[in-house]
């Protein structure tokens, strides 16, 4: 599914209104009624009622997003709802449909508070103790900059709540193109969010903000929500699962791929092993492994399934390791390189010959993109030889960019692409929401994984997994939304057993094949 920024969003609407002469009150009673459905199916039953004599405040700002929250609050009034609406503007500064709703609202036996000031705070305090569900319309993707000081006051009362919160397109507070949170913004459990969803619930402080999201088309039509101009994404299941590889009857280790995986070091072996489970998990046909001679014996005890390869070099690689590398690359279909490698300069050569002889995908990780960050021009060698794959973390695409990881944190989309396209390499710049970034421009997010996934061991599994993908024949781009999708779904599996810690690497690599199947079956 596409997602969009808040001009986008405008352009799809604009053009559903004037090609469609489709009314924007007809929308906004579309998404007030997408809403009234999110809150009817998410509130528990009390005896045989879903909403009837239950409780509802709704707080309503004064632009469109308001206007859909007082749609919502005349269906609530009329499904028997006690509905409190709390106006955190004059009725009179009202404007076009959200003033037709607040007319519509002012009809009914529904209640309504003008908030002028800190005046009506114990009111408010006292509406929202006893309301089940709260709805936030305060701002939608017109908001920019930090909330206004008296509201961030009642979101703080709405924050502290008990009822249920749903916020209407975003969560108030959230910026719609960043996902940036100035100081405080709602704490909903559910966003229900219009057309498509919007960049900031996959950036910034949004994801922590927004709950669950479901998204309503609202009766924009399908052509428009599928615009070939929109090139951000969010990988979900459908689009997953076609890209996964199907086995022959007749396949064979040979046609499931060969991958040479260039890991680990004295002190950093489980490097090497993790990354080569999250391979062999991830179905690949023949895992070579190569490794500094010192370790080599404990990378082979512990994981059985790998040929190891030792190159010269007690501790750590070094440019010996070429030869050794380019007799197991000549038949292999993909090579990843970095985990547990340590920083080591004479291995600098190495990685210049594999970006420019090697014409199979190659995967960068960890210590391999540290040690290119110091040469970033090294990129340029690979032009045209093949397809190139980067996974930094921020700290390691900060040292790529030569920035600070605070300036990467507040401008993960753009960097993402434009790193990407500048690079010609597929960029996975890992995060609470891992962004896939294509050198055509593209870039997904991914909506899987948990806080759990921050414990060591769990990138080295990622490399592993998309070097097995790309053996197997997956395209740069797909294998890296494949990898990143399924190791987070894999993390979602252990966190329904486990919550968001305790569970490992290991762990993480094991449910890989679980998690795959279930895609499969799920089709
Ligand atoms: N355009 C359409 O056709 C539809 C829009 N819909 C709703 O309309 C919303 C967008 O409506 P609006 O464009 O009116 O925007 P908002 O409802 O988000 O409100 C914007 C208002 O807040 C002001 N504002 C912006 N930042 C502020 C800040 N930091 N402090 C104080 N005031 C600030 C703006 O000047 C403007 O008056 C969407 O999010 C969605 O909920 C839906 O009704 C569906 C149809
Ligand atoms: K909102």
């Amino acid at each position: 599914m596409r997602v969009v920024n808040a001009e986008q969003m405008r352009q799809i609407e604009e053009k559903a209104i004037h090609h469609y002469g489709i009314p924007s009150l007809l929308l906004m009673e579309n998404a007030a009624w997408a809403v009234v459905e999110e809150i009817r199916r998410c509130l528990p039953k009390n005896g045989n009622e879903r909403v009837n004599g239950r409780k509802a405040v709704i707080l309503v700002g004064k632009g469109n997003n308001g206007g859909d929250g007082l749609a919502v609050a005349r269906h609530l009034v009329f499904q028997g709802m006690d509905v409190t609406v709390l106006l955190f503007a004059a009725p009179e500064d009202y404007k076009g449909d959200a003033a037709i709703n607040l007319r519509l609202y002012q009809g009914t036996e529904g209640k309504l508070f003008v908030i002028k000031g800190e005046k009506q705070r114990r009111l408010t305090r006292l509406a929202l103790a006893q309301a089940e569900v709260v709805v936030d319309a305060l701002f939608g993707i017109g908001m920019r900059g930090a909330l206004p000081g008296l509201i961030e006051e009642y979101v703080e009362e709405v924050n502290n709540a008990p009822g249920w919160v749903v916020s209407i397109d975003i969560p108030s507070g959230v910026e719609a193109n960043t996902g940036k949170v100035y100081r405080t913004a709602v704490r909903a459990q559910a966003t229900v969010t219009f057309g498509l969803p919007k960049w900031g619930l996959f950036l910034g402080e949004g994801p922590e903000y927004c709950g669950r999201v479901v998204v309503d088309p609202i009766s924009i039509p399908e052509s428009y929500l599928v615009d070939e101009g929109i090139s951000t994404f969010v990988l979900m299941d459908n689009n997953v699962r076609g890209i996964l590889p199907v086995r022959r009857l007749k396949g064979h280790k040979g046609t499931h791929g060969k991958g040479i995986l260039v890991a680990g070091s004295k002190g950093m072996s489980g490097a090497s092993v993790l990354a080569g489970r999250g391979a062999l998990r991830s179905g690949i046909g023949l895992l070579q492994i190569v490794c500094p001679q010192g370790i080599a014996k404990e990378v082979d005890a512990n994981v059985t399934e790998a040929t190891v390869w030792a190159a010269p070099g007690d501790e750590v690689l070094n440019e010996e390791a070429w030869p050794v590398i380019l007799r197991q690359a000549e038949k292999a279909q993909a090579l990843a390189v970095g985990p547990g490698l340590a920083q080591n300069i004479d291995f600098v050569p190495v990685l210049e010959e594999i970006l420019k002889n090697l014409s199979c995908p190659v995967l960068l990780d960890a210590d391999a993109l540290n040690l290119v960050a110091l040469e970033t021009s090294l990129l340029k060698l690979r032009n045209g030889r093949g397809p190139l794959i980067l996974t930094p973390h921020p700290g390691e695409m900060a040292r790529l960019c030569q920035c600070s990881v605070e300036e990467i944190e507040s401008n993960r989309l753009d960097i993402a692409v434009s790193k990407a396209v500048e690079w010609e390499a597929v960029v996975v710049l890992k995060g609470s929401v891992t962004i896939i970034a294509s050198p055509d421009g593209r870039a997904f997010f991914n909506p899987t994984g948990n806080p759990g996934l921050g414990t060591g061991g769990t990138g080295d599994v990622l490399t592993g997994s998309i070097l097995a993908w790309l053996a197997q024949g997956v395209q740069a781009l797909e294998a890296a939304c494949l990898g990143v999708y399924l190791h987070g779904k894999a993390a979602d599996e252990l966190a329904n057993e486990y919550g968001w810690s305790g569970f490992t690497a290991s762990e993480v690599a094991d449910q890989l094949p679980k998690v795959r199947r279930a895609l499969e079956l799920k089709g």
